[in-house]
């Protein structure tokens, strides 16, 4: 299980570690530092003068080997700023030479971060940033340690240890000296500019939510982000993977993940998990006690891998049910039929083989096909037309059968999304992206969209677990940073950044085909949640393993491949 914490999570299972006697805060603080300094040599092995590291940056200037390295160290009036000293002193004992400037009243300074400070005062200078707003003396000062290779002798380093999870209010006060630095979010990538490292979380991004606080957005943009212990929700959700170039977590020595002493597992949310997705498809078991992972038992016969049904819109609009099927059968339902509409029929009956196809003209045409109980997952949305999903979606809810409701099925009801959230079941799951979200569910979705002016902000994760509770079902809030939730709290991220970045995925028909992964995995009897999540999982899988050039149709072929490395 990869937790991702909030602050709030992540100081008591920092203050847990305190109180059991195990570790004081000074040392976790060292511990940080440390790691901070370590995880920046990881990353660029020239700034390691340590040993005989090879001086290779293909990105930066190499550091002129008879020069001391220069870092600007910026730190905060809390203790992220205290981490900010440990890395001061730890790299001015390496011979570099490090320019600390503190933004804040040192009287305010916390205990630790104070020891830090007077522990750097041993080896140098601390200069001042009056909070909130720097004098332009002061930023000129600032300027002046951090020029440009061209103009002078430039840092080889700029570490950002002004707020790390503590940041409640907006940093627009710092606005001028990010500028003069150029390593606010409005700086050029320049290959020439030193690299940037935040401690924790870029400071202007609020770590629950990703998202910058104040309507400024004032932040700044990072080159490597190294954290502590795990993630941050803000490091995944939002805009935070833009500004936090690579995360690398270092371990501090706090209890594993799982022991989280006080927290509520409720109120945590799961990284997508790729060791537990394996264990999900691998492990489930199927009612007739026969193993349902997805190279499917040897023994079962196709119905007792289930029947899926999706529903088609009218000619020239089938595409969508038709990738939703394909993914649907690819991801392993024993059978998978279209349900068409007689003007439909020819059109979609010369395009498919495997796949099934069955005459519902209206609702009375679907109740009666549902009498079969055999069919036991159900997916309407995908082109489906607003009439049509207006006459349907009430009788296959009816039919309490477990259903994906998508696309259409979610907007024909935006006029009155409690007639729909009246008639949902608990195996059920909405998969609307940021529009359909807004349709259906306007005040939660304008309490994400409103500028957060304090911390800790709104998040995805709040908005989803929100409309789960309110719809009743799983709901799978897409985007980048897929947020799936029930309504019991149970809450995942499926993230598709950083080194599962797919950005090819954002292709027309790639949300048709996610919910014909969802409808499959119903039809063998996957629970709604795991559904979800292992759909949206291996969704992003299969654009990886496939890569740029992606489009919808692909993704289902993909899926063999993806699956038998998942399964070997
Ligand atoms: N937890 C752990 O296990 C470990 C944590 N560690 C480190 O501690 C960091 C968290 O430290 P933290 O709680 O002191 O928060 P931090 O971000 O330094 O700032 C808080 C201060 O900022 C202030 N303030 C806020 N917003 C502001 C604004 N816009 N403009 C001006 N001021 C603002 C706020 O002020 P106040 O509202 O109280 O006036 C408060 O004084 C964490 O990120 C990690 O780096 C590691 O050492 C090892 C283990
Ligand atoms: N930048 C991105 N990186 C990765 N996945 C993305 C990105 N943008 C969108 N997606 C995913 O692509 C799919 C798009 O679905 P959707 O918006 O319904 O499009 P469509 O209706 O065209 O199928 C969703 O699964 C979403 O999570
Ligand atoms: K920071």
């Amino acid at each position: 299980m990869t937790d991702l914490l909030t602050a709030a999570q992540m100081r008591a299972i920092e203050q847990a570690a305190i109180e059991s006697g195990d570790v004081t805060g000074l040392e976790l603080m060292e511990r940080a530092g440390q790691g901070v300094v370590e995880a920046i040599f990881e990353e660029w092995p020239e700034l390691d003068k340590r040993g005989a590291s090879p001086s290779r940056s293909l990105t930066y200037p190499r550091p002129d080997e008879e020069d001391p390295l220069r870092a600007v160290v910026l730190c905060g009036p809390g203790n992220n700023g205290g981490d900010g000293f440990v890395v001061a002193r730890l790299l001015r004992e390496q011979g570099w030479e490090v320019a600390v400037f503190l933004y804040g009243d040192l009287e305010k300074l916390p205990p630790d971060a104070r020891v830090n400070y007077e522990r750097w005062l041993e080896l140098g200078e601390v200069s001042k940033l009056t909070l909130p707003t720097p004098t332009k003396r002061e930023v000129s000062k600032l300027e002046k340690h951090a020029a440009r290779p061209s103009s002078s002798q430039g840092p080889d380093l700029i570490l950002d240890a002004l707020f790390g999870t503590g940041l409640i209010r907006p940093i627009g006060g710092l606005k001028p000296a990010l500028a003069k630095l150029q390593i606010g979010s409005e700086a050029d990538a320049d290959p020439w500019w030193p690299r940037v490292v935040s401690v924790d979380i870029p400071s202007g991004l609020c770590a629950d939510s990703g998202r910058i606080l104040g309507d400024e957005g004032v932040i700044v943009g990072a080159h490597l982000t190294v954290t502590f212990h795990s993630k941050k929700r803000g490091h995944l959700l939002d805009v935070g993977a833009q500004f936090c170039g690579k995360t690398v977590i270092v371990d501090i020595g706090l209890s594993s993940p799982s022991d989280l002493g006080s927290i509520s597992r409720k109120s945590l949310a799961d990284l997508h998990s790729e060791r537990r997705l394996r264990r999900v498809l691998s492990q489930l078991v199927d009612e007739s006690g026969l193993p349902q992972n997805l190279s499917k038992a040897s023994f079962g016969h196709k119905y007792s891998h289930g029947h899926a049904l999706i529903m088609t819109g009218g000619p020239g609009k089938t595409g969508a049910a038709r990738l939703a099927a394909r993914g649907a059968l690819r991801i392993g339902a024993g059978l998978v039929t279209l349900g068409v509409p007689p003007a439909a029929q020819m059109e979609v009956s010369v395009q498919v083989t495997a796949v099934m196809l069955q005459r519902v003209e209206s609702a009375d045409g679907l109740s009666k096909i549902l009498e079969d109980e055999r069919l036991n997952a159900l997916c309407l949305g995908p082109g489906l037309g607003l009439d049509r999903a207006r006459d349907l979606v009430p009788v296959a809810l009816a039919a309490e059968r477990a259903t994906v409701l998508d696309a259409d099925a979610l907007t024909a009801f935006a006029d009155d999304p409690a007639a729909l959230f009246g008639m949902l079941h608990e195996n059920c799951v909405l998969t609307p992206h940021g529009g359909e979200f807004a349709l259906l569910f306007p005040d939660i979705a304008e309490k994400l969209k409103a500028v957060p002016i304090k911390g800790p902000a709104y998040s995805k994760v709040d908005a989803t677990r929100e409309a789960a509770g309110r719809a009743g079902c799983v709901v799978l809030f897409k985007g980048p940073d897929t947020v799936i939730a029930d309504p019991n709290g149970r809450c995942s991220v499926n993230s598709a950044v950083y080194e599962r970045a797919a950005p090819w995925l954002a292709t027309a028909g790639a949300g048709d085909v996610l919910a014909g992964f969802i409808t499959g995995l119903l039809a063998r009897r996957f629970s709604p949640l795991q559904a979800a999540e292992t759909a949206a999982w291996l969704h992003v899988e299969c654009a990886r393993s496939f890569g740029p050039g992606l489009i919808a149709e692909d993704l289902p072929e993909q899926l063999p491949r993806v699956l038998r490395e998942v399964g070997s």
